[in-house]
């Protein structure tokens, strides 16, 4: 499905970090967004995934809005945060049923486990686990259901050569499937490595890198 970003704007904290955003993906595109520290790229991640509301603007996945909490074309949205964070107590089995519930799809099946690395610690609770197994597991529930969109916020931090190459071989196959990537990233190498468009967010605004 098509993301289409038009005119986003949100101010925090007095400054305006997103002053007028647009952007275009089609399909199966993945679109790497560098920036300094800063820039707002997890501002706008956290907009597209529901999470923080835009001021103005639009958002749209294959035509219907992604923007708030209820939208339509929620369901389709999967989001890997910066911080990878969950609740202390939870597993990342409890995660993923939790969000499986929520979007009333199934658990992740052996095949999934198997490919992200995340048998030894499933049973685990979070916060006994690193940054990359933390980030395993959450990028293992954002891909639950019919995901048409994946949000990722630097998603090669925290994670050892082996994570890298395989989140890398599973982007290229997302991307054959059709999902639309956004990778906030200070990683060139990654974004080359998953065929990435590149874009910089800089005063506000997104132009090609
Ligand atoms: N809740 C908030 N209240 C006020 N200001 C905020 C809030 N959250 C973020 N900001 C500010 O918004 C700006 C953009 O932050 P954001 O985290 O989106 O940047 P970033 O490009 O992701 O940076 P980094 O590369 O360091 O992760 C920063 O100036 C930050 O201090």
């Amino acid at each position: 499905m098509t993301l289409s970003i038009v005119e986003l704007k949100k101010r925090l904290g007095g400054r305006l970090v997103l002053d007028g955003v647009d952007l275009v993906a089609d399909p199966g595109e993945a679109v790497a967004l560098f920036g300094d520290n800063g820039a707002g790229k997890s501002t706008l991640l956290r907009i597209l995934a529901g999470v923080l509301d835009a001021d103005r603007g639009r958002a749209t996945l294959g035509g219907a809005s992604i923007l708030g909490s209820a939208a339509a074309a929620r369901g389709h949205v999967g989001y890997v945060p910066e911080a990878a964070d969950a609740p202390a107590h939870l597993s990342p089995r409890e995660l993923a049923a939790l969000v499986a519930a929520l979007k009333r799809v199934p658990a992740p099946d052996e095949a999934r486990l198997e490919r992200l690395g995340l048998h030894a610690y499933w049973d685990r609770p979070f916060g006994g686990l690193s940054l990359g197994q933390r980030r395993r597991s959450c990028l293992c529930a954002a891909l639950l259901g019919d995901v048409r969109l994946l949000l990722l916020d630097e998603p090669t931090n925290g994670l050892d050569a082996a994570g890298v190459r395989e989140l890398t071989a599973l982007m290229k196959e997302r991307r054959e499937a059709g999902t639309t990537i956004l990778v906030a990233t200070h990683d060139p190498a990654f974004a080359e490595a998953i065929g990435a468009t590149r874009v910089r967010l800089s005063a506000g605004k997104l132009r090609a890198d």
